[in-house]
């Protein structure tokens, strides 16, 4: 049988791109498409905002709508996203989320909600990232400290949070594999007389410009040598797709935390 999945933030760049996904994937249907409360967009028809024939399902303002599939998937904002998970605690239904942006507090938050549903959350929902996350772990665990790692990324222009959450997993995934606490050793950004680097940073740098769907690179800085892991997103299509294919494997889970890389194994 079909899952049948509701879609928080319907009107947005990903929400768009995830009723799509939804309506082409053979084996889930779209149960409810949810828009802010007060959204130019409310009562719209979710078909017809994600590009497609119309559907026959008007956006809702009503979580209890969105809540009441098998499961649900939000990419809003972080203020956002705590609500609706909040909500799908409530109503004991399995929570995927890829918004980025989250507090510390508001990770602790979701890891607390997670104890009641099985929660999906992950900064990146492609393939391609979450086996670069299982990479970059290894060999910064390889490598060790005589090699200074640094992260690049680049996002299109209407992005609001930096460094992107893929870019601050990327560097969880190398503190790991050196064996550091991730916030010992970050270095998020830099201006001015910073003094030469300290061995065993992390360091981030951030470009935003145009309409680059994502793009990201670790660079392993050694002594004489220099290796480069990247990845560019071609599409969001690669993130909806895995919001969907995360949506059916949380679908019966426990409740607990989950990445991207258990959905896949990786
Ligand atoms: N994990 C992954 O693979 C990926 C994660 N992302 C992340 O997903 C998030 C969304 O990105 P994107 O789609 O580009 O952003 P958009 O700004 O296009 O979409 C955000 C959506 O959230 C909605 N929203 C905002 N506030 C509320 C609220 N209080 N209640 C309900 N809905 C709300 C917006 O509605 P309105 O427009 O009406 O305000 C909009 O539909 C970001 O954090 C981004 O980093 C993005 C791509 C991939
Ligand atoms: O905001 C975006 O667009 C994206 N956000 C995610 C992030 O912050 O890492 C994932 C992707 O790179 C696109």
């Amino acid at each position: 049988m079909a899952t049948r999945i509701g879609v928080f933030g319907a009107n947005g760049r990903m929400g768009r791109m995830i009723v799509k996904a939804v309506a082409e994937a053979g084996t889930a249907a779209l149960a409810a498409a949810g828009v802010r409360p007060g959204s130019a967009d409310l009562g719209v028809d979710a078909g017809t905002l994600a590009g497609l024939p119309p559907l026959g399902l008007a956006t809702t303002d009503r979580n209890a709508e969105v809540l009441a599939a098998d499961v649900a998937i939000d990419f809003t904002l972080p203020d956002a996203t705590l609500a609706h998970a909040a909500d799908a605690a409530d109503a004991g239904t399995p929570f995927v989320t890829g918004t980025t942006g989250l507090s510390a507090d508001q990770e602790a938050a979701l890891a607390a909600i997670a104890t009641r549903i099985p929660v999906v959350y992950a900064p990146n929902m492609s393939v391609g990232v979450n086996l670069l996350l299982a990479l970059v772990e290894r060999v910064a665990a390889t490598l060790g400290d005589p090699w200074d790692i640094e992260i690049v990324e680049m996002h299109h222009n209407r992005k609001v949070d930096a460094p992107s959450g893929t870019a601050v997993g990327l560097g969880r995934a190398a503190a790991q594999g050196r064996g550091r606490q991730f916030e010992d050793v970050a270095v998020l950004s830099r201006e001015g007389h910073t003094g030469p680097r300290v061995a065993g940073q992390i360091g981030f740098a951030t470009m935003r410009g145009g309409d680059v769907i994502g793009e990201h690179t670790v660079v392993f800085a050694g002594p004489s040598e220099r290796i480069e892991l990247g990845h560019r997103a071609g599409g969001r299509h690669i993130f909806a797709n895995g919001a969907v294919t995360a949506a059916q494997w949380a679908v019966g889970r426990a409740p607990g935390l989950y990445s991207m890389r258990d959905v896949l194994g990786l």
